[in-house]
């Protein structure tokens, strides 16, 4: 992912330019041109693959390297690249970035801070497994309490392009609706689709796994959850079904257990359903079979390059066959891996396992002409796997054995600005005229800036998933590394070191708005300890009150929201809302998103009082956000983004 800096806060830079971690972006990575590969095998025409309904989520209610520098200037994207090449014509056409003075808002002195703080809802439940709720909070509390300047706004489902309001939001489409101020079919939803329509199988994806089909394995990588955020357990069984239906005859499944998006422990019950599938494929003449695996946060699945050590346990366990557990089956690996009562492990955390024949032999290592599909829609924790299998020249880690004739794909293409994966089997979401595009278009200034874990958020996903700049020279883009332990074990994260950094971009009079991203309330969140959680919340209101003050300053203005819910509920409930115990009697832990609406703040001494909240729009969610923040710099909201949030100035 491309990153960059200089100028203002250059300093951090130099200070962590001794550990910088191994090379990436573009430049160094250029794929090699594909080894020949065999012509493709005949292929049966077979159905369309009847999907599974996404299962109901339970109760809904993240290692590192210093953050590095990129050369901005290198990842600059291009007034021609802007629009993607196959954009629909209508698109294509010349795109007009004007933005117009707003006809009763005028534009404030100081700067615009869009301050986003991750995994914050406003949750129905207000008992004491609310973190945000029990946490004191005086900062948030005053902003509540200021009259048509706080509503609450939609983070979940439909509002933000997932297929059902039954899904929780996560940080990537609440980011891109932020970000983009439109609401696009997310991927989850686009992979729905090209399975019930079949169209899947019909692309240019699915013909190179195809090849694979008749004499090689067909290997499928992913997280083995229903989620939702990052995967669905039921498109990779429509996938595996598609595959046998069209004559794969060996297939290997890499999974990665979850814990995180679902409750924990909820890993044996998915291997038993995978492993239902494989029998079914069995009984079809297909020899399917789970091959390897390991907790989310441990193998494969890093982002950011927080921690390239998890991908490496991931290559050597599903490409080598190589890892410090082996078992004949996955269900042993799983329920064994997960510890004791005494010394349990999390389904997040689990170590790698490679599954193995009578004679010890790896049953699915990934060899010459075999296919690969990483099976995750969702891009972030894909892309540095996606750079070992794509570029032969990777460099980052020792891959010891770099199979010739791969077919690799993933389930979507990840990183639109570095075209990788090269293969996908489904075209992903179009994210076109994203904010940062006007604000650049248009000579707007901007400092973005989160720690490694959400850095990309504020960034990548922000611009509509894409990596670089938009406009160096008019964009300031800074991560403070984070920590490399369980955040419960350090809830304050880089908190502090972001608003140190934000209020020296706030000050330096540089940037018309800055940006900022606090992880705490998610990451800790994701842990499911609520002491912990607690803090995370503490830590971050602190925060937030230093950075309105500097705000008010230098007469600017804020908005302060979030992108969904997580340390709003931290217990699993039954259908009425109780919470729920384990055989243990213990408290079931919430580790997961929740499908809270999400607080929306608007102020700062730079904001005219007749400034305020519209009454009209109810059901406005954070892709309305995007409106609002032109608004407040003083424009009309573009026309093709989502109504604003805010009336007209009296
Ligand atoms: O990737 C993760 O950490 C979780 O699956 C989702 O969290 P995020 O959407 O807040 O990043
Ligand atoms: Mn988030
Ligand atoms: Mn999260």
């Amino acid at each position: 992912m491309g990153k960059g800096m200089g100028g203002v806060l250059s300093k951090k830079k130099k200070a962590d330019d001794s550990a910088a971690p191994p090379p990436k972006d573009k430049e160094e990575a250029a794929p090699e041109p594909k080894a020949a590969v065999e012509p493709a095998a005949a292929v049966e025409a077979a159905p369309p693959v009847e999907l599974a309904k996404p299962a109901e989520p339970a109760a809904p209610s993240e290692s590192t390297a210093p953050g590095a520098v990129t050369d901005p200037a290198s990842d600059s994207i291009s007034e021609a690249a802007a629009v993607k090449k196959d954009a629909p014509e209508s698109k294509k056409m010349s795109f007009d970035y004007t933005l117009q003075p707003h006809s009763t808002i005028p534009g404030p002195e100081g700067p615009l801070m869009v301050c986003i703080l991750d995994g914050f809802g406003e949750n129905e439940f207000k008992d004491e497994y609310n973190a945000v709720h029990v946490a004191s909070t005086p900062t948030i509390d005053a902003l509540r309490a200021v009259p048509k300047r706080f509503r609450t706004i939609k983070a979940h489902g439909t509002a933000v392009g997932l297929p059902s309001d039954a899904d929780m939001g996560n940080s990537e489409v609440g980011h891109n609706a932020l970000g983009s101020g439109q609401v696009v079919d997310q991927g989850a939803r686009l992979v729905d689709i090209a399975l019930e329509t079949g169209k899947m199988f019909e692309g240019e994806g699915w013909k190179l796994i195809s090849q694979a089909f008749p004499k090689h394995t067909v290997h499928f990588i992913g997280l083995l959850s229903d989620g939702g955020v990052h995967s669905r357990a039921d498109q990779l069984f429509g996938c595996l079904r598609g595959a046998a239906a069209r004559g794969a005859q060996r297939i290997r499944c890499h999974i990665l257990t979850d814990g995180r998006d679902v409750p924990d422990g909820s890993s044996v019950k998915y291997v038993a359903e995978l492993e239902a599938v494989l029998t079914e494929l069995r009984e079809k003449g297909c020899d399917a079979r789970i091959a390897s695996g390991g907790g989310r946060m441990k193998v494969t699945m890093d982002r950011y390059e927080a921690d390239w050590s998890m991908v490496k346990r991931g290559w050597d366990a599903h490409v080598l066959g190589k890892a410090p557990f082996t078992f004949t089956d996955a269900k042993t690996a799983v329920t064994t891996l997960r510890g004791t009562e005494e010394d349990p492990v999390s389904d997040q955390y689990l170590d790698p396992f490679v599954i193995v024949d009578e004679a010890g032999a790896p049953v699915g290592a990934i060899e010459d002409g075999d296919a690969v599909v990483l099976f995750n829609f969702r891009a972030d924790r894909m892309v540095e796997i996606s750079k070992a299998f794509e570029y032969q020249d990777f460099t980052t880690f020792d891959r010891e054995r770099y199979p010739v004739g791969l077919r690799f794909v993933g389930m979507m293409q990840y990183d639109g600005d570095l075209k990788l994966p090269a293969n996908y089997l489904v075209p992903p979401p179009e994210i076109l005229h994203v904010s940062g595009e006007f604000l650049v278009k248009n000579g707007i200034t901007t400092f973005a800036c989160s720690e490694t874990q959400k850095f990309g958020h504020v960034t990548f996903f922000w611009n509509g998933n894409r990596s670089g700049y938009l406009d160096a020279k008019l964009e300031q883009y800074l991560e403070i590394p984070s920590d490399k332990i369980e955040f419960n074990k350090a809830p304050d994260m880089k908190a502090r070191e972001i608003t140190a950094a934000s209020k020296e971009a706030i000050l330096s009079g540089k940037y018309k708005v800055v940006r900022v991203n606090f992880a705490n309330p998610d990451m800790v969140g994701h842990t499911g300890d609520l002491a912990a959680t607690i803090r995370a919340v503490e830590t971050v209101d602190a925060c937030v009150k230093e950075l309105l003050e500097t705000v008010d300053q230098v007469n600017g203005r804020w908005i302060v929201t979030s992108d969904h819910g997580n340390a709003d509920d931290m217990v699993q409930r039954d259908k009425k809302g109780k919470p729920m115990k384990g055989e243990d009697g213990k408290l079931l832990p919430l580790t997961s998103h929740t499908l809270a609406s999400v607080p929306f703040f608007i102020g700062g001494k730079g904001l005219p009082d007749g400034v305020v909240l519209r009454d009209d729009v109810p059901d406005a969610g954070l892709a309305n956000v995007a409106s609002t923040t032109f608004n407040l710099l003083g424009y009309e909201a573009p026309s093709i983004y989502k109504p604003t949030m805010v009336q007209n100035a009296a």
